[in-house]
């Protein structure tokens, strides 16, 4: 193994310096933020000691200091044995099954969209379906999570959505600003800088908090709350609350979490989807094959996708893999080392209290493991021949092991009705080539320019 000493980052160059730090030191090395050291990996034999380790289910406070200040403490930021208590209060509210009565939501919102991108053709910058992708998810996430229908509420649905978006970049500000590890700089920027965002997210908690309060005293009928949706995701916050398992602060906080980590992460896949599609006719148009083989009738993408539907749509599964291989919407994780020193398999003996980062986009473009085309695109990545012989680490873009991500399930179900649809009604193009996209990390994968997209309704096959 080679260590080295790699230099202070921002998000405008922290994919750019961990791939630089790769090629010159190999997919293990050191890395400085400031005076700190992190052991940063793209090795899959790594990723596995740690993210399976119980040393390891420990979040550094450097890392996610940022969420934690901005949203307060929640699944993504909790420690220990408190994140286990609080995982165990979340889990049933993710289940499979649960999550399965969201699909009606899922499918009747993409409308939203489709109205909003009939609207473009050619687009300079296509920022603007980054824009109508985080309307869906929040509209998405809102109805599934606290039960708010936005279209029947008094909320413009795209002011929300620019709130939590710039809620995403004042965590991504205050995580990679070096200085604001000293909170008097930290407290005088909120006063001045932040005081905007620090108003929107008092806006966001009082939606969570009367959200909360609708759902727990089931007052009168608000015509905002919808009642169709069953099992929303609030009703076990409300009742670890009621129960005394979770306190109020905690259970307002924790659904900030959720509301941030399922909002960058779905939009942004659905994005680059987008983008992929443009870049790759010819995956293109095997998708849309796919799709009209499946559902041959003139509806332009108005079709209801079951469970069933998705289980078969392979090729589909197989391109939103490679999108989240390629461009992983969270690029970057990591964990502290607690309860004892961490033994890895390549025989470096991490000390405890150390901070390990796994860097996802590294070893999803690990050249031993995906070979010499790893910076291409290809679906077949994923078919079943080359991934069973894959190694399981080789693939996180939802982590892995004990803190995997709890909403995975939900994000696989969203994005798969998301994109079969899209591809149904719409045909992409761009001039844009893939080296040249400026990748950044703003807490998910953005990036610096958005490249000209052209939008297209298809003609239905006569
Ligand atoms: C494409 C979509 C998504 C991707 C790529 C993704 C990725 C990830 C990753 C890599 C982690 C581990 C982060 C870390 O340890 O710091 C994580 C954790 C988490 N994700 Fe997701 N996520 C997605 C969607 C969602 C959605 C839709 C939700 C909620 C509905 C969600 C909620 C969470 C939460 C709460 C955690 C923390 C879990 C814990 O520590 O117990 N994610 N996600």
């Amino acid at each position: 193994m080679i260590l080295g000493f790699g230099p202070i980052v921002t998000p405008k160059t922290i994919v750019k310096h961990g791939v630089e730090n790769c090629k010159k030191l190999g997919q293990n090395f050191i890395n400085f933020v400031g005076p700190f050291p992190q052991y940063v990996t793209g090795d899959p034999d790594i990723v596995k000691d740690i993210l399976m380790s119980k040393l390891c289910i420990h979040k550094d406070y450097l890392t996610y200091g940022g969420l934690r200040h901005a949203l307060g403490e929640g699944l993504l930021t909790i420690q220990g044995k408190d994140w286990q208590h609080l995982r165990k209060q979340m889990d049933p509210g993710f289940k499979f099954s649960k999550v399965l009565g969201f699909l009606p939501v899922f499918n009747r919102r993409m409308s939203g969209f489709f109205e909003e991108l009939d609207g473009c053709h050619a687009m300079k910058d296509s920022y603007r379906i980054l824009t109508f992708c985080r309307e869906y998810t929040i509209g998405i996430t809102c109805e599934t999570m606290l039960g708010l229908d936005l279209d029947k509420s008094t909320i413009d649905i795209k002011h929300y959505a620019n709130f939590i978006a710039s809620m995403m970049e004042y965590i991504s500000d205050v995580t990679f600003t070096v200085y604001y590890q000293s909170k008097f700089i930290l407290k005088l920027a909120d006063l001045t800088i932040y005081k905007q965002h620090r108003k929107e997210l008092q806006f966001l908690r009082s939606v969570i908090n009367d959200a909360f309060t609708y759902h727990s005293t089931k007052s009168g009928t608000l015509p905002e709350y919808v009642n169709t949706v069953e099992h929303i995701v609030a009703r076990h916050v409300i009742e670890a609350k009621e129960n005394n398992k979770i306190d109020a602060d905690l259970a307002l906080s924790n659904t900030m979490h959720l509301f941030g980590a399922a909002f960058e992460t779905t939009s942004s896949t659905l994005y680059f989807a987008i983008l992929m599609l443009a870049l790759y006719p010819e995956y293109q148009e095997k998708a849309y094959a796919e799709i009209l083989q499946m559902f041959p009738e003139n509806d332009s993408g108005g079709f209801e996708i079951t469970y069933n539907h998705i289980s078969q749509l392979t090729y589909l599964d197989m391109f939103i893999k490679e999108t989240l291989r390629v461009f992983p919407t969270v690029p970057l994780f990591s964990r502290r080392v607690i309860g004892g020193d961490l033994r890895l398999s390549n025989g470096v003996v991490i000390p405890e209290g150390q901070e390990v980062v796994i860097n996802t986009f590294n070893l999803h473009r690990n050249k031993d493991v995906w070979g010499p085309q790893a910076d291409t695109f290809n679906p077949d990545n994923f078919l079943p021949t080359n991934a069973e012989k894959r190694h399981p680490y080789a693939f996180v873009p939802f982590a892995k092991g004990l803190r995997f991500c709890i909403g995975l399930r939900y994000a696989e179900l969203t994005q798969r009705v998301a994109i079969a649809k899209i591809i149904k009604r719409y045909k992409f193009s761009t001039t844009a080539k893939i080296e040249d996209l400026e990748l950044q990390n703003h807490i998910s994968m953005q990036l610096g320019k958005y490249p000209p997209i052209t939008v297209e309704r298809r003609a239905f096959p006569k």
